[in-house]
């Protein structure tokens, strides 16, 4: 046990804290799982107890919980805020707070109605609280197995979400307190901590630091991560090296483009020229998204190790080897499995149109400037580079367009054929596509790579795709859906982490309000050996118990305020109380309650 440390009167430093305050501990989340004098609950499993050490507790004044085979305590030795039905009354009143009854019902009154039968409301059933002391598990829309067969781990988010949002959180902030890379500006305007991002095939950067000219935009279009210092959030800054500006209104799309917000486009915030590098660069700022991988990437690297399969599964067979070794992904030498051919192209759709609509180009459907942030997700990258670097207020946008219209048939053709080179007769490819997929494919496809017509459009394209676009629709609110189940679990961490806050707070708490005992005293001495109920049990081999389920159940039951009583056993073995869940709830509120009273709002630094 911790050795206690005076408290001082006053708190050490006043600094206003911007974190979370006691406040934000007090959410009230919960209602009890059953009425009040409901003894049906469950029991918990309740330690084994030799009779001989059931005595009364002696060397704390303890309030009167029910006592196993002892004498009731004197009253003279208790301290008097044991709950009484008063603060049960503080129960009761959050328990109709928390039932929320539909108005319309409140105002049925039956003797008032003529309409309604008043025999109805005879047989209304009563509304009971929930059983929010148990985890819910999810439902069977979401997950099939029995509730049986849900493992532990299944009480909080997914592993897989878990890790790649953990990924996502440290790519973000790896390196923005460290400053900028050597070599590269300390501060770009109001960006600094500049760091490179790499698609590890360009992880090698040429010997003299020269980066290499980019595949789409001919001159050296390196990306790095920044940080802002006006909001603190990191962006993804595209320099595109030797760019001489030469007319102004070359930045004119730049504000559409800003304004455009879409879940298929790389956010753009803004675009600025700049000699910070010792030459005349163009930097775009966009939305930085960790993590992400590009279709090239993914689908069309070339990958020297790769042998192709002697006979090529069809496009809907699940591609899991021959996996590119640098990236873990790559080219896999096994066609594009269908489901995601639409889903990419409902995506890219869905950018063009409103791009389109807005009466820009996309101009950069390359598969190294299309970004797959998420399974399946993808979002078009660069946007608005080419719109400065090759400003041309001669041609009309709708050509453009067109040239959209024609890069995307070609990008379905290059996912769809790995033998496809830019420039290369369609009659091939699209023989192949004819073999392989479905007619809808080579349909869009014709229509894409024909000549550019007033009704050329990507509407009609969007007509040729029809009902694949529903398929893309069913994908996603699946998805919503698990992640929503996901966060309804987190949600219940959130309770516990509340809770073992506030225990936190007061076991073991140093000396308060000039009494070292404080937290071993009173209440305070029941939420102790609840602690070591929860968290200290042992078996009979004396070895200690580490059971995760025991404490998520035990500090549900604790939030619910159960009135299910459990056996707390002193570390001596000399003497235990039995006491519900309820009381030991009203013994944190009270304990807390008084911390809160007493102390400084803000953290103390010790
Ligand atoms: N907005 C962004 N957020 C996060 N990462 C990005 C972003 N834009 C690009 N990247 C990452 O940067 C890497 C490099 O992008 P880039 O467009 O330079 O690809 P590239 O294959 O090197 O193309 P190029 O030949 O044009 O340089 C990509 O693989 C992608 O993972």
């Amino acid at each position: 046990m911790a050795s206690p440390t005076p408290l001082p009167k006053e708190p050490l430093t006043a600094k206003p804290s911007f974190g979370l305050g006691a406040e934000h501990l007090s959410a009230p989340v919960f209602v009890p799982k059953t009425p009040i004098g409901d003894a049906s609950s469950p029991r918990s499993a309740t330690p084994s107890l030799n009779p001989s050490i059931v005595n009364q507790i002696e060397h704390s004044p303890i309030p009167p919980p029910t006592a196993v085979n002892t004498p009731t305590p004197s009253t003279a030795n208790m301290t008097p805020n044991w709950p009484t039905s008063g603060n049960q009354g503080g129960i009761l009143s959050r328990q109709d707070n928390s039932m929320s009854f539909d108005d319309s019902m409140i105002s049925m009154d039956p003797s008032q109605s003529s309409a309604l039968d008043g025999s109805m409301y005879m047989h209304q059933p009563i509304r009971r609280p929930l059983d929010q002391h148990l985890y819910v598990s999810p439902l069977p829309h979401i997950s099939n197995p029995p509730i049986s067969h849900h493992p532990l781990h299944s009480f909080f988010i997914s592993d897989d979400l878990r890790r790649t949002l953990q990924s996502k959180h440290d790519l973000t902030y790896l390196g923005t307190q460290s400053g900028s890379t050597p070599g590269l500006p300390t501060e770009l305007g109001i960006y600094h901590s500049l760091r490179i991002i790499d698609n590890l095939n360009h992880i090698q950067l040429p010997p003299n630091n020269q980066n290499p000219p980019s595949k789409v935009y001919i001159h050296p279009a390196p990306v790095y991560k920044a940080v802002s210092s006006v909001d603190g959030n990191v962006y993804c800054l595209r320099r595109i090296e030797g760019y001489k500006l030469v007319n102004e209104t070359a930045f004119n799309a730049i504000d559409t483009w800003r304004r455009m917000r879409h879940p298929n486009i790389v956010g753009l915030r803004e675009a600025f020229t700049t000699k910070a590098f010792n030459d005349n660069s163009l930097i775009l700022v966009y939305d930085y998204h960790p993590l992400s991988t590009t279709i090239w990437d993914e689908h069309l690297i070339p990958n020297p190790n790769l042998q192709p399969p002697p006979n090529p599964p069809p496009a809907n067979q699940n591609q899991n080897q021959n996996q590119n070794p640098i990236t873990g992904k790559g080219r896999t030498g096994l066609p594009i499995q269908e489901r995601v051919l639409w889903s990419y192209i409902t995506q890219i759709a869905n950018a063009l149109k409103a791009i389109h609509s807005s009466g820009l180009a996309a101009r950069n459907l390359d598969p190294s400037k299309i970004l797959i942030t998420g399974k399946n997700r993808i979002r078009l990258n660069g946007c608005g580079v080419w719109d400065v670097l090759a400003f041309d207020a001669t041609t009309h946008v709708g050509v453009f367009q067109q040239e959209d219209l024609v890069s995307f048939g070609k990008l379905i053709i290059s996912l769809c054929c790995d033998f496809f080179q830019p420039g290369q007769h369609p009659a091939l490819p699209l023989d192949h596509i004819q073999r392989n997929y479905s007619p809808d494919v080579k349909n869009l496809v014709m229509f894409l790579i024909s000549k550019p017509s007033p009704l050329k459009s990507v509407d009609e394209a969007i007509k040729i795709m029809g009902p694949r676009i529903l398929n893309e629709l069913d994908a996603m609110q699946n998805y919503a859906d698990t992640l929503e189940s996901d966060l309804g679990a987190e949600m219940e961490n959130g309770r516990v982490v509340r809770l073992l806050s506030k225990l936190g707070f007061i076991n073991e708490r140093a000396e308060f309000e000039l009494d070292p005992r404080w937290s071993d005293t009173g209440d305070r001495y029941i939420l102790k050996l609840f602690r070591d109920y929860v968290f200290h049990s042992v078996g009979v081999d004396g070895k200690p118990i580490l059971d995760l389920s025991h404490v998520l159940t035990c500090l549900n039951k604790l939030d619910a305020g159960l009135d299910e009583r459990i056996m707390l056993v002193s570390r001596d073995d000399q003497s235990c109380l039995v006491v519900s869940y309820r009381e030991i709830k009203n013994c944190i509120e009270a304990a807390f309650n008084e911390l809160r009273n007493a102390g400084n709002p803000h953290r103390v630094h010790r």
